[in-house]
């Protein structure tokens, strides 16, 4: 079949149970193949082939609702609600999200990108159809790491009272983007044994019952059975929450999964079915990946495989914070490191492998994370917590309430800040300055290259006297081989370019630093050029030093809460007359695509700033 073709799942109801496996595999491939090409999210959808073409089997879409949590994992759904030919744009400007988005499709009726808000949205999404004494279905499909995230289980806390049916489909590959961890991860293995260890003995059964003496042993051994499988599956945590539960089934079954979701179709009551798949089936290299490698992709060749880049002269930001981090932790015991589930996208991989003891993954648990690293802290230790910016928004609270207001000595990365492109408005780190500036404590901090991040997080280590924070971007960045051992000054700004004739100045952070110098010296332009490393607290001698010039500040980040705004209040509360021309992200979201064609369409390239100088310099 042409999956390109497919413009709705209705013709999935004429067929028999075999054609719809067959017609699974042909899905997978061109998944494969697809994304192979376009990258994205590649081993989470191929492990939910038959799970989706089941789903749509069963189900009456787009009258039934179906949630996917976070989103990633969606692109069987697309496929299947007529999207297929739009895969190939797929995470690009102008191109279909990477994630359900509503206005893409009726077919999606929930949209995420950060995990575990599926079960909330569909309690909601039930409560009103029952309030509207409507009739359809509510599904919401979570994966074994998401559902063991704070607000899964605040929500399914509630479902187990609540009488409104949601069926929660447990989508459970035993893996997060790297190994998935915790204590319900380990019950879910325990079911998954059970079922193994069922079938094995289904199996050893057969052999004892041929021979009095093997009876005999099966009755001994029945026991066992009997206490292992009802203890686990009856005292599972769900059932304990009062939610009936079905499985586990068997997600590349197709007989069995459409068996499943008809009994839950047809229950009157809210039902957990937990539906055991393989990330990245169908394709070995990601089936047998445990470190993420073929999570989000990037194109590469199917035939070679994702061969990781050697890179000489350039590493990710993340490598550079996570080696030195690396380097410290080396030298000073007390330092321990932090991640929310993202061990491989914040390179930590060899802090994990070289200081075990010192390293924690907590899994999708950002709020659990901040406070931890709070604990740690007021214990003696130094906690670097290495977080993404836009995930650190889960964890607002826990900066505010458990470690700035304590003004706990530790270090927080705030990875993949401004920017990141393909993922899009879920995931662009842009709102981390605006939240975090009114926060006292805290030590802001956004490096423009790797010595000025070490000299940042040996002053964060020194100093040991309030939370620092140290953002940085996806970015690459030049790669030097030496640690730094210095330390900065709190709150001093470096001048890369200053003249007292000079009648304008531009002052920026982060990754920008270097593109404003590289277009001054490129144009030669009269014009100061300030690095505002320290975003809290500001450099305010160096404020009143270019007070008199035409100031413009320019970030890639939101407007609204962001540096311009910081230093405009600056001026207004000191009373000192300025003219600043504040660049950055205006109110609304930023789509995705390139880095380089949302800069574009944002307003935000070297040539707007050229212009908005020129404008500056002639005015
Ligand atoms: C709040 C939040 N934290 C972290 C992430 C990054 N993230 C995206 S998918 C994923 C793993 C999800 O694992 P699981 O729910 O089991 O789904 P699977 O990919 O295995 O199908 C993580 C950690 C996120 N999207 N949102
Ligand atoms: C879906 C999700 O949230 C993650 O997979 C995220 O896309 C990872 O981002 P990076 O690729 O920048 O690590
Ligand atoms: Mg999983």
């Amino acid at each position: 079949m042409n999956i390109e073709e497919i413009e709705n799942s209705k013709f999935l109801k004429s067929m028999t149970t075999e054609e719809l496996s067959d017609l699974s595999q042909d899905i997978r491939s061109f998944i494969m193949h697809s994304v192979a090409r376009t990258g994205g999210h590649f081993s989470s959808n191929l492990g939910i082939v038959e799970l989706t073409v089941a789903l749509h089997y069963v189900f009456d879409f787009p009258r039934d609702k179906i949630a996917f949590d976070v989103g990633h994992q969606s692109y069987v759904h697309k496929v299947l609600s007529g999207r297929a030919k739009e895969l190939k744009n797929i995470r690009q400007y102008g191109g279909i999200s990477g994630f359900q988005k509503r206005k893409e499709s009726p077919y999606d009726c929930w949209e995420a990108g950060h995990s575990s808000t599926a079960i909330s949205g569909s309690i909601g999404i039930a409560t009103a159809r029952d309030l509207n004494k409507e009739d359809y279905q509510v599904i919401a499909v979570v994966g074994d790491a998401a559902i063991m995230s704070g607000e899964s289980f605040e929500a399914l806390n509630y479902l187990g009272t609540c009488k409104h049916k949601v069926i929660v489909i447990l989508n459970d590959n035993n893996m997060s983007i790297t190994k998935n961890v915790g204590g319900l991860s380990n019950m879910l293995s325990e079911i998954r044994v059970s079922e193994k260890y069922k079938n094995a003995r289904d199996n050893y059964v057969t052999f004892l019952k041929k021979s009095k003496t093997g009876e005999r042993v099966y009755q001994v051994t029945k026991k066992m059975k009997d206490v292992v499988k009802d203890h686990i599956l009856d005292e599972s945590v769900f059932t304990k929450l009062g939610l009936d539960y079905l499985g586990p089934i068997d997600g590349h079954n197709m007989e069995d999964l459409i068996s499943a979701l008809n009994t839950a179709k047809d229950y009157d009551h809210s039902v957990i079915v937990h539906v055991e798949t393989v990330k990245g089936k169908g394709y070995e290299k990601a089936e047998k990946d445990k470190i993420g490698l073929y999570h989000g992709v990037k194109p590469f060749d199917l035939n070679r495989g994702i061969v990781p880049a050697l890179h000489t002269k350039h590493q990710s930001w993340s490598e550079a914070i996570a080696n030195h981090v690396e380097f410290l932790m080396g030298k000073h015991q007390d330092i321990c490191v932090i991640t929310p589930a993202m061990i491989t996208g914040s390179s930590l991989n060899h802090i994990f492998k070289h200081y075990p003891d010192r390293s924690f993954d907590v899994g999708i648990a950002e709020e659990h994370a901040m406070t931890f690293a709070a604990g740690l802290a007021i214990s003696g230790k130094f906690p670097f917590l290495s977080i993404y910016s836009s995930f650190s928004q889960r964890a607002y609270d826990q900066l505010n309430h458990d470690i700035a207001r304590m003004d706990l000595p530790c270090l927080i990365g705030i990875d993949r800040a401004g920017l990141v492109g393909e993922d899009g408005p879920t995931h662009h780190g842009v709102f981390d300055i605006g939240y975090m500036m009114p926060i006292p404590n805290l030590i802001i901090m956004a490096p423009h290259n790797q010595k000025e991040a070490e000299l940042m997080m040996n002053t964060a280590y020194k100093n040991h006297d309030h939370p620092y924070i140290i953002r940085y971007s996806k970015n690459m960045i030049h790669k030097h081989k030496d640690h730094q051992q210095d330390v900065l000054n709190v709150g001093s700004w470096k001048i890369k370019f200053f003249d007292h004739a000079h009648l304008v100045s531009v002052i920026t952070y982060g990754d920008q630093v270097k593109n404003v110098e590289n277009l001054i010296r490129e144009y030669d332009l009269p014009v100061n050029l300030i690095n505002a490393r320290f975003l809290k607290p500001m450099d305010e001698q160096m404020l009143d030093k270019v007070a008199h010039t035409k100031i413009i500040v320019f970030e890639t980040d939101m407007l609204i809460g962001g540096l311009g705004e910081a230093i405009s209040f600056y001026y207004s509360q000191h009373h000192t007359p300025v003219e600043l021309h504040a660049m950055g992200i205006g109110d609304h979201y930023v789509t995705h695509g390139s880095v380089k064609e949302l800069l574009k369409r944002e307003g935000l390239t070297m040539d707007d700033l050229l212009i908005k100088i020129r404008e500056c310099l002639n005015g």
